[in-house]
């Protein structure tokens, strides 16, 4: 089995409402969010690629166009705006774009790391 992933970056702000009121959380806050997609194929195609890097591209335009420089909570129109919940997001956006998506792992802080994984 072959495995590559390639990173996106984006900045946004969000409160995680449903934390109690104490939390550092709750309060308004921002990240520079680190996106990793994961594609896995049991085989290669002509060029020797899972699948070329450049294809990926696309995950940059609609991260850009759909979550850069804003704020998290108005975008989803919720307030559990995990890092669970954005590696689904766009697991499930990506996944429909190529079918070898596997994975996409999100991080909010240089120490953490959130992954969704069916
Ligand atoms: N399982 C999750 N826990 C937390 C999430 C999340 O998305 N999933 N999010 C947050 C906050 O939004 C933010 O990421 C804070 O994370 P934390 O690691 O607590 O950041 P700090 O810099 O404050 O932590 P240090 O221990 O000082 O490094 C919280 N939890
Ligand atoms: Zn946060």
């Amino acid at each position: 089995m072959y495995t590559i992933s390639k990173q996106f970056t984006f900045s946004a702000s969000h409160q995680l409402l449903n934390l109690p009121g104490d939390h550092p959380c709750h309060r308004l806050h921002g990240h520079n969010y680190i996106v990793e997609i994961e594609l896995r194929s049991a085989t290669l195609n002509s060029t020797g690629f899972v699948r070329d890097y450049n294809d990926l591209d696309a995950l940059k335009q609609y991260i850009d166009d759909t979550l850069d420089h804003r704020h998290l909570n108005e975008v989803f129109g919720h307030d559990d705006t995990t890092a669970e919940n954005l590696a689904y997001f766009l697991y499930d956006w990506s996944k429909k774009q190529w079918p070898e998506v596997s994975a996409v792992r999100v991080s909010e802080t240089p120490k953490t790391w959130a992954e969704y994984r069916p």
